[in-house]
């Protein structure tokens, strides 16, 4: 925090022409979160009452290094957007700070080079495009820019591609197709997907409410899927939402995304929608899958939701009724990323060997985390596999963003 904010501050400030006042509030804001305690938010702020009951009564005037990890980060992004105007009202009004980062990773060439793989996913048997797509929306998680700016090694360093834990047959099992009579998950393709390619139309599949999820293998079962980053983790997010309605694993993917921006590179709505048109842009196959995910958005099977409580400085345990009721209709909830899955299984210190399981029991449906690891929190690990990383690397493989993991609890 001490390196990561003040870097962040200096990336938002030469990214906008920002008036003497931004910068002047941006200045104080360094000065506060380096040096100063925790302010209460003005007496006109918006979510002024949920931040109350969130814990700001009870960290105000403490030093931002002494409260809870996770909530001093999560209050920092709040306060920089405080800082640039974001929450208004004037001309700064929903200008998001991290945009031109996130745009300049949408436009790069290796996103390009990415979306042309794709192509060479056609035609391939659809067990193979199913786990390709699994793990792209696996690995997409080391792109976080919030991440690489405390450690501009993290993309350089090869990613290791064995998984530290790999639950991913429980995931397909709560995913069933449509027709099992068509598909196997071991691969043996009969009937009329032999040969076929994405290309099924995600019309095909029967649109539900959320609420109607039942897990029973009628492929009309709700996807929760709880974002992380925009751009390249977005991109491999859409594509895999776009395979599983297309071959009916589930009838609807609700994309939970943040209501605002957060940890510089986490989805918002608008990022979702300039991930569907970079999409639709692309030359080759991802032009297609673009164009029925946005149709896909015209007809509900396909929707965004961006609760308050997704940008919130708790652990998942403490959600919402209304959020918690989405969670439990749902045939499976997958939950991406390194700060989501700190909040999924609690910020704390796990002996690695604490099985998934039993931290996520509170969780209200069968529950999957896909995150690349870049902090301490690790859980369900088994003793070997943990002997085995500790032995090559010391303690770097919990923080390093090189390991990898799918975790389910059904
Ligand atoms: O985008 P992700 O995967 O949630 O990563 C964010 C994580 O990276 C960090 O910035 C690295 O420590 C953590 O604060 C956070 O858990």
């Amino acid at each position: 925090m001490a390196e990561r904010h003040p870097a962040i501050i200096q990336q938002v400030r030469e990214a906008f022409p920002y008036g003497p006042d931004i910068h002047r509030s941006l200045d104080a804001l360094l000065d506060n979160c380096t040096k100063g305690v925790i302010e209460p938010l003005s007496a006109g702020a918006p979510d002024r009452d949920r931040w109350r009951t969130w814990g700001l009564d009870a960290y105000a005037g403490r030093s931002w290094f002494d409260v809870p990890w996770l909530w001093s980060e999560s209050y920092f992004y709040r306060q920089l957007l405080d800082a640039v105007g974001y929450f208004g009202p004037g001309p700064w009004q929903g200008i998001d700070p991290f945009r031109p980062f996130k745009l300049a990773e949408l436009e790069a060439t290796e996103t390009d080079e990415e979306l042309t793989a794709l192509d060479t996913l056609e035609g391939r048997p659809v067990d193979e495009r199913a786990r390709a797509l699994l793990h792209g929306s696996l690995w997409g998680n080391r792109a976080d820019l919030g991440f690489r700016l405390s450690d501009v090694e993290a993309e350089k360093r090869a990613a290791v591609s064995g998984l530290v834990a790999d639950d991913s047959e429980t995931l397909w099992s709560l995913l069933p197709t449509a027709d099992a009579d068509t598909y196997t998950e071991a691969g043996t393709e009969t009937g009329s997907e032999t040969g076929t390619s994405i290309d099924t139309g995600v019309g095909t599949a029967t649109a539900t409410g959320v609420g109607t999820g039942t897990g029973t293998g009628t492929g009309t079962g709700t996807l929760c899927l709880v974002a992380d980053n925009a751009g390249r983790e977005l991109i491999p997010d859409l594509l895999l939402a776009a395979h599983l309605l297309a071959h009916g694993r589930c009838g609807r993917v609700v994309l939970h995304v943040k209501p605002y921006p957060y940890y510089v590179s986490d989805a918002t709505t608008a990022d979702v929608v300039d991930a569907l048109r970079k999409l639709t842009a692309a030359p080759g196959a991802a032009a297609g899958h673009g164009r029925r995910l946005w149709a896909a958005m015209a007809d509900g099977t396909l929707a965004v939701r961006a609760h308050p409580f997704s940008a919130a400085p708790l652990p998942y345990a403490a959600m919402p009724d209304d959020l918690r009721a989405e969670f439990a209709a749902a045939s499976l909830t997958i939950v991406k990323g390194d700060l989501n899955y700190r909040r999924l299984v609690g910020d704390s210190r796990w002996n690695p060997t604490t099985p998934f399981a039993d931290v996520t029991a509170y969780f209200p449906g069968p529950v999957a985390a896909l995150r690349t690891l870049k902090s301490d929190v690790i859980t369900g690990l088994d003793a070997g596999t943990e002997a085995a990383l500790v032995a090559a690397e010391g303690q770097r493989w919990r923080t390093g963003g090189t390991h990898a993991l799918i975790q389910v609890r059904d």
